[in-house]
């Protein structure tokens, strides 16, 4: 399926008197890989669970496909940083889970190179071998948006690179349109055609990565990692 357009107008976002996000104007292109970045309590997630449907907006419209949309959608799936698999099911009804079609299912944890998994239990795959579970079940439901929430921030830094490795190529064969919020501007630079910077509750910074994939840490690579952390911390904060 091809990638979703996401058009996000005027959004606010409050929690009772906290206004977390405010006047959030936003366009993703189909197919597009936009990376959110910002210091910790920013409103990332709260951006990214707006836009999945998980949180109603407190003013301004989302568009999908130029439609409104209000609530989950059965094309979007979501990817977080815990892989939020079900211990009593083996691997493959995990990955059925929303998706009922088996051959997709496992067709999608074929393409995460974990089909000879299917019949063991989650607790005895390994951190990594669970987040690609989690891919596989997003796969699966053969979707037109993944809205990834710090999937790869508790994995050790090999497994991080061998994931981010896999996300970007099933991305560019299956063009499902991604949003993925970073802690890592590193990660951000490595997998996105854009990096967004939030800020005060808006967005202060958003810049096209004009870089050749897969992307190489090289001086270029820097400049853009330099220019958005040096932007980060300006304001005296941390990621
Ligand atoms: N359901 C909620 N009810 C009340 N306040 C909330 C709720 N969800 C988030 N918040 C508040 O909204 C603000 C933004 O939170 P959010 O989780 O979106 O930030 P974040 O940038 O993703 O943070 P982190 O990088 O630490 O995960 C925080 O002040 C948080 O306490």
């Amino acid at each position: 399926m091809a990638g979703v357009e996401i058009n996000i107008q005027h959004l606010d976002k409050s929690f009772g008197s906290l206004k977390v996000l405010k006047d959030i104007n936003f366009h993703v292109k189909p197919g597009e890989f936009v990376a959110i970045v910002g210091k910790s309590g920013c409103g990332k997630s709260t951006l990214l669970r707006t836009i999945a449907g998980l949180e109603s907006v407190t003013g301004g419209v989302i568009t999908f496909n130029s439609k409104e949309v209000k609530g989950v959608q059965e094309t979007t799936r979501m990817m977080f940083q815990d892989a939020r698999l079900l211990p009593w099911k083996d691997v493959l009804t995990n990955v059925r889970v929303g998706n009922s079609d088996r051959t997709k299912a496992e067709q999608a944890l074929g393409n995460v190179g974990l089909l000879e998994k299917s019949s063991e239990w989650p607790g005895v795959l390994s951190g990594g071998q669970k987040q690609r579970v989690s891919l596989a079940r997003a796969l699966a439901g053969d979707p037109d948006l993944i809205l990834f929430d710090e999937p790869l921030g508790a994995l050790d830094a090999l497994t991080r690179i061998e994931m981010q490795s896999l996300i970007e190529q099933l991305w560019k064969q299956q063009r499902f349109t991604s949003i993925l919020v970073t802690h890592d501007v590193s990660e951000a630079i490595i997998l996105a055609d854009r990096v967004v910077l939030i800020e005060d509750g808006g967005i202060s910074l958003d810049v096209k990565i004009d870089l050749q994939r897969p992307r190489v840490k090289d001086a270029r690579f820097t400049v853009y990692e330099n220019m958005i952390l040096e932007r980060i911390l300006d304001k005296g904060e941390g990621v």
